[in-house]
């Protein structure tokens, strides 16, 4: 640790001089902080960013290799039947109140549906899916093995694939990379980088526009305050804390938002023991934005126990909601079932590409209903549940249920949490 810079202030009178010295050992401190644990936070870097030396410059210009989305299957599946919710009607308050309902229904039927007129054309989509694409294709092994996740508990940056157990003696195929939604948090592969501020523009369209519509959309339709699920779901955690002596000590580091936009690749399986890629769940968090891809795969399990398929529709979403919002909404949106099988013949050969955004609640929420009025000593806070839940993730600590065929589930933080076969 070179400390000649930090103590450099010498001229400055005592006080400030310790207010100086103080601040610089923090930065100091912080800027080696292992940024895989939940003690690297947001509020601190903001303050002190000037402070800290740049890990990595931005730059721009940088050509992105094209990807071009391979067409949709030509197999008759049988597929499920998604509402369409049109964001631009959500400009007008009469808008907002009809979407609410049409909403409400699509989690009470489907639990999934389409988001169309979202704000991002066309061009716009395929150059993030370009971008994710050079995230897995462009990065050799040893930078994948460089910018890889240090910690079960947290997904960030790259997941590789044989980490999560399928079934007995088969593991997953799925490469993630996960970026935090403050971008500029990490830093990330030479090939990323001048692609930043777009990855960074993207995260931003996901949350202001689109995660914090359907979250006031998701409220009215309870007759609740619009921004209820809003002010639990802060961009920037720190940005909106009160500054007070114990916000500005203590809390930054215990708070944060693991908010993040994903890449996924489903690389094909050449074992035939299984047809499951990604066995069936439920999401961790809140709300999961998946930006519509045409590799089929991903079904849902309806009401009548049948497994359906999304199909893809160009520039469209595919919104669902998680474990989160059925805690927080008391029940009132439960989260669906779904997985990702093989894709049908005609697919089966090809990569699959994923782009999405996973919201989740900012760590000091507390999971519990908002319609309760008496305080749930019992329920679990975001940062607890993210963490537990991620690190059992895949890990085969799952046992058969008593009572359910082809379920298996285990207790987390007081909660039974399932998988299906
Ligand atoms: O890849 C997909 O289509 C869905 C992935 C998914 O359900 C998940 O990552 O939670
Ligand atoms: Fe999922």
């Amino acid at each position: 640790m070179v400390l000649s810079r930090p103590f450099s202030a010498v001229h400055l009178p005592p006080s400030l001089n310790f207010c100086v010295c103080f601040v610089k050992v923090q930065s100091y401190f912080i800027s080696t902080m292992p940024s895989t644990s939940s003690t690297q936070f947001t509020f601190w870097r903001r303050f002190l960013s000037p402070l800290i030396k740049p890990r990595f410059k931005r730059s721009s210009g940088a050509t992105l290799p094209e990807y071009v989305p391979p067409p949709p299957t030509n197999e008759q599946l049988e597929w499920a039947d998604l509402a369409i919710i049109d964001l631009s009607k959500a400009e007008t308050p009469e808008g907002r109140s009809a979407l609410a309902q049409e909403v409400v229904e699509a989690m009470n039927s489907q639990g999934f549906f389409y988001v169309i007129n979202h704000g991002y054309t066309i061009e716009q989509t395929r150059r993030i899916f370009s971008i994710a694409n050079m995230t897995f294709d462009d990065v050799d092994g040893g930078e994948k093995k460089k910018y890889t996740g240090k910690s079960p508990a947290v997904y960030e940056g790259y997941k590789p694939r044989h980490t999560w157990q399928i079934e007995q003696g088969v593991t997953d195929e799925i490469e993630h990379y996960n970026v935090n939604h403050d971008v500029y948090k990490k830093d990330h592969p030479s090939a990323l980088r001048p692609h930043l501020d777009e990855i960074d523009k993207f995260a931003r369209h996901n949350h202001t526009h689109i995660l914090t519509t359907i979250l006031r959309l998701m409220a009215t339709g309870m007759e609740l305050p619009e921004d209820t699920f809003v002010n639990m779901h802060r961009f920037d955690v720190a940005g909106e804390s009160s500054g007070g002596y114990y916000l500005f000590f203590t809390a930054p580091f215990l708070l944060d938002n693991f908010i993040a936009v994903r890449f996924m690749k489903y690389y094909p399986r050449t074992t035939e023991k299984t047809n499951v890629y990604l066995k069936g769940h439920t999401d961790i968090g809140s709300i999961t934005i998946l930006w519509s891809q045409p590799i089929s795969g991903l079904q849902i399990f309806q009401k009548d126990s049948v497994w359906r398929n999304i199909k893809h529709i160009e520039n469209a979403l595919v919104v669902n909601s998680g474990d989160v919002m059925r805690a927080l909404s008391g029940g009132f949106y439960k989260p669906t079932i779904h997985r990702v099988i093989q894709p049908p013949k005609d697919q089966a050969a090809l990569e699959r590409l994923g782009v999405f955004y996973f919201a989740m609640a900012a760590d000091d929420v507390k999971l519990a209903s908002v319609l309760e009025s008496e305080e749930n000593g019992s329920a679990p806070m975001m940062g607890e549940w993210r963490r537990e839940r991620t690190e059992k993730y895949g890990t085969g600590s799952m046992r058969p249920s008593s009572k359910e065929d082809l379920v298996e589930e285990e207790v987390i933080l007081g909660v039974v949490v399932k998988e299906y076969n």
